[in-house]
């Protein structure tokens, strides 16, 4: 497979390039002249796409490769791939599930954990030598919580087994009732922040779940609520939620994810009801590795004809 073309978006994983390297012929997406270029010799050399969160293959990506087959992602998040162009194009697309519910899932728990006993602020307590002159203030219990989730796939799923064993009762919002759940099921979003105290958002990314979380759902969930976010930046109207925090409209808020990431409103900076983490939910190295691998799996089942592992498209 070494003379196989593989584009891959730069800085990646290390440890995803190294073995890449070891099987494909790497091209960096940082090398190209530029996607416009159509039909030039590198452009005709590359059979597929490794992309991740960050850097995507979007239209006019898949547009100036035309002997594309496939875009493999190390991530479970496809929102940055054009999946009908693929389709137009017969381009498979694979993505990595399963291996990395574990860790958002805990990231989740942990955001909310961080938000009710203020972790950070009092860490930075301790740094800062205060506890010498006065005990810290008291913070809220976080077991006990209602838990309302937006999306129970299986990150969603995962993240409602553990807080079950914080004796959260658990709601949730999805496009379908999944009743062989078992927890109760809110066809409508502001009725579930109606009815909870901590709303967790766990879906994909899709038109449908743009915004899903918006001025509205943020004043059904009150002073109180508490929101976290390990799915998308964009599933949160970020311009309401930081008016809300600011405002004291909504009790706190866990985010691992932004709309415009790496940019991160400066006024959430000053607020200890708010925990802020760099979109870090899978990135351990233990599932990095487990990603990484199923991204090769996936290129060398496509260039051996076999079927793919966890196939998109
Ligand atoms: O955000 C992370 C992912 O989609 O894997």
């Amino acid at each position: 497979m070494e003379s196989i073309g593989v584009l891959i978006t730069h800085p990646i994983y290390t440890y995803l390039e190294k073995e890449l390297s070891k099987r494909f012929n790497l091209i960096y997406l940082s090398d190209l002249p530029s996607h416009h270029i159509i039909n030039n010799n590198i452009n005709s050399s590359i059979r597929a796409v490794v992309c991740d969160v960050k850097n995507g293959a979007d239209t006019e990506l898949i547009e100036s490769l035309p002997k594309l087959e496939i875009v493999s992602t190390f991530s479970v998040g496809y929102d940055k791939i054009d999946l009908e162009k693929c389709k137009e194009r017969n381009v498979r697309v694979t993505n990595t599930p399963d291996v990395l519910t574990d860790c958002v899932a805990d990231t989740a728990v942990g955001l909310a954990l961080a938000v009710f006993r203020k972790i950070c602020v009092s860490d930075r307590y301790v740094r800062d030598g205060h506890w010498l002159k006065a005990n810290f203030q008291l913070t809220n219990k976080f077991s006990g919580k209602a838990v309302g989730i937006v999306g129970l796939g299986r990150i969603g799923s995962a993240i409602a087994k553990r807080v079950a064993a914080f004796g959260c009762p658990i709601s949730y919002h999805s496009r379908t009732e999944k009743s062989e759940s078992g927890y109760k099921y809110y066809p409508n979003i502001i009725d579930l922040a109606s009815n909870c105290e901590v709303l967790i958002v766990a879906c994909a990314l899709t038109k449908e779940t743009y915004h899903i979380v918006n001025r509205q759902v943020i004043d059904a969930l009150g002073p109180k609520g508490v929101i976290i976010n390990i799915g998308r930046g964009p599933h949160i109207d970020q311009h309401e939620l930081v008016l809300a925090l600011t405002e004291g409209r909504l009790g706190g808020a866990g985010l691992d994810v932004f709309e415009n990431e790496p940019d991160v409103p400066q006024e959430l900076f000053g607020l200890e009801n708010v925990v802020l983490s760099p979109h870090v939910g899978s990135d351990t190295v233990e599932t990095c590795n487990a990603m990484a691998d199923l991204v090769i799996a996936n290129l060398e089942a496509h260039f051996l004809s076999k079927p793919l592992l966890t196939p998109v498209v």
